[in-house]
């Protein structure tokens, strides 16, 4: 079995390309904001208060979102909630057909996984498959009471059973269409824009 080359300097798919003119802003910073801070209070709502509490972010821009996350979610409850970064790369099911992509470490927070309530973080959710390689992972590292998923934006056409218990928004797109997230963490801004597809 050859393994694939996960050495060369890689990017993501987003990172490669910048975002094209034509994009048009669907969430501005207010809007990722008070998005990110009702997905907050959702979750502690759900798991009436934040006992047991893991919140995982994907890489790359899933990690500062969960970080956003916890901070809020320690306003409302006085405390810290641990947090994380769960690296899927290995677990893509697209592996081999593109294999330049860099692998991270997970960080996972000191008390671990067992028996908490893993709430699984990233920017956008589309066909479902990073989330499929993220239980993936998951699995790899011990045995949640739960999982959860929180997403910025799901942008529809999944194509595996999947399903968001915490969105930002939900964006109607055309499968041309992308979604490119940007947060100040990582780029300097927090904007989310569309771009591609028909002029809407
Ligand atoms: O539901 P899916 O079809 O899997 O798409 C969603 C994923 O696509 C993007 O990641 P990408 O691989 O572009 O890397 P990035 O997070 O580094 O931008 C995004 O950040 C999500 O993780
Ligand atoms: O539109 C998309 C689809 C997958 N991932 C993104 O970041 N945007």
């Amino acid at each position: 079995m050859t393994c694939p080359d996960l050495s060369a300097s890689a990017q993501s798919s987003s990172d490669r390309s910048s975002i094209p003119e034509d994009a048009r802003d669907v969430m501005s910073e207010g809007d990722i904001a008070r998005a990110l801070r009702r997905i907050g209070h959702e979750v502690l709502e759900r798991n009436k208060g934040s006992e047991g509490l893991v919140l995982l972010g994907i890489p790359s821009r899933g990690v500062p979102l969960a970080r956003r996350l916890a901070a809020g979610i320690e306003q409302v409850e006085g405390h810290a909630v641990p947090v994380g970064e769960l690296d899927i790369t290995l677990h893509r099911d697209d592996l081999r057909r593109n294999p330049v992509r860099t692998a991270h470490r997970s960080r996972i927070p000191d008390g671990g996984i067992d028996d908490k309530v893993v709430v699984l973080v990233d920017d956008v959710l589309y066909s479902g498959r990073t989330i499929r390689a993220a239980l993936d992972a998951l699995s790899e590292l011990g045995r949640p009471r739960a999982v959860r998923l929180a997403v910025l934006v799901d942008r529809g056409h999944r194509e595996l059973p999947i399903r968001a218990d915490h969105v930002g928004k939900n964006l109607p797109t055309s499968s041309t269409e992308r979604v490119h997230v940007r947060v100040a963490e990582v780029d300097g801004l927090d904007v989310v824009r569309i771009s591609g597809g028909d002029a809407r």
